[in-house]
């Protein structure tokens, strides 16, 4: 019978800043611990669970570093629950409590519970979560660790805290004027226990040294910052010392002050960033790869887009390929062999403000076009 609490790590921060990455990493490398994980997704279309499924799939095939270890949480299912369709800072007690209280039950079960919070919610009413009594008795917040896009900070996300550089201001024009997202990324800072920039990589010394100095001046002076590059999802023992840290984080939630309670104690309407973003799924067979990643990064230079992320089926080839871009970034890679009893068809949840699903679907469907017959 489990004596101690379960450690659970929180990671938050903002759309596509890297927490996914951060937590296949963490599945792919840790050895010897049985982890459950909690995904939360703004659209409806889970595609963090499907990234990290491809992790475990990986590991049950003795492909890793996991070898014999069981990978995540041994049992009838696989250890990885998704809350799609919402922020997880609205839904505690009808979406999270119930999960946790599964968790709790398989106690015996978990060496640890991973939870990705969606790049818009807060981590604050989630980690309160665990002051309920029937979690308190048994899980504990190891830490909460905010991911920070360490090139989208240098970009000027944060530039009317920092000093104001037009080119900086044009480059990341509509996260400057918008109050709503900059209290979220503030908030999401304030509730750190460990900040971790992202993309370190892409970052000359200078940006590194003006994001770190942003960062400094918003959490407290107990609060570590760590760069991380694409070098951790390899690196163990970096990982493993990201889930030691016995912050029990629950305790002193309250204290945190931030925007979001703040609204709340003026009897302001409840405001979440996430009010003001829409997400959508395209749905698509076989496209020809390139002229889909053509015609999204068209879209992402005139619409408000943040975020798009999903596979792609290319045809003749067997594997999936991911499809990844943040604000005008835009990634891709195949990451497993598509499975033979599943249906071979394209999807994408693209997240930003006043999208228009229709325009949207009808511009990246000529890659469905383009697919010789
Ligand atoms: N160059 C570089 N790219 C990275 C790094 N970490 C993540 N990325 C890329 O950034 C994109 C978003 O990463 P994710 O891990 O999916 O981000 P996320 O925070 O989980 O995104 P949401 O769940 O949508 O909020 C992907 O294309 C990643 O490959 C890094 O350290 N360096």
């Amino acid at each position: 019978m489990r004596l101690n609490k379960i450690p659970a790590t929180v990671v938050t921060g903002f759309l596509g800043s890297g927490k996914t990455t951060l937590l296949a990493g963490i599945l792919r490398q840790i050895t010897g611990k049985r982890i459950a994980v909690i995904v939360n997704e703004f659209g409806e279309q889970d595609i963090d669970s499907s990234l990290l499924r491809g992790c475990a799939l990986a590991c049950d095939e003795g492909g890793d570093a996991r070898g014999e270890e069981a990978c995540p949480v041994a049992g009838e299912d696989d250890g990885i629950y998704e809350l799609a369709n919402g922020c997880i800072c609205c839904t505690v007690e009808e979406e999270f409590l119930p999960v946790m209280k599964t968790l709790v039950a398989r106690r015996d079960d978990i060496d640890h519970i991973l939870i990705e919070t969606s790049g818009l919610a807060l981590p604050k009413p989630l980690v309160q979560a665990f002051n309920w009594p029937e979690v308190r008795q048994h899980c504990t917040v190891d830490a909460i660790i905010t991911v920070v896009d360490g090139p989208a900070v240098a970009a000027g996300r944060y530039a009317s805290d920092v000093d104001k550089v037009e080119a900086q201001r044009r480059a990341d024009d509509s996260l400057d004027h918008d109050p709503s997202l900059r209290e979220l990324l503030d908030d999401q800072l304030s509730a750190a226990d460990l900040v971790l920039v992202s993309k370190s990589d892409l970052l000359s010394p200078d940006e590194k040294a003006r994001v770190e100095a942003l960062v400094t001046r918003k959490v407290p002076s107990s609060v570590k910052t760590l760069f991380i590059d694409p070098g951790l999802a390899d690196d163990a023992a970096r990982l493993e010392a990201l889930m030691g840290i016995g912050a029990a984080s629950e305790e002193g939630i309250d204290r945190i002050d931030n925007h979001h309670d703040r609204h709340h104690a003026e009897g302001a309407h409840h405001d979440h960033a996430h009010d003001h973003f829409d997400a959508c799924v395209i749905r698509l067979g076989e496209v020809e790869g390139e002229v889909l990643e053509a015609r999204l990064g068209e879209l992402l230079k005139v619409h408000e887009i943040y975020r798009a992320k999903g596979f792609a089926a290319i045809p003749g080839k067997p594997m999936r390929r991911v499809v990844q871009a943040v604000g005008e970034r835009l990634d891709g890679y195949y990451d497993r062999l598509w499975a033979q009893d599943e249906p071979r068809h394209t999807e994408l949840v693209i997240i930003g403000r006043s999208l228009d699903p229709e325009a949207l679907q009808a511009t990246l469907a000529a890659a469905e076009r383009a697919t010789p017959a």
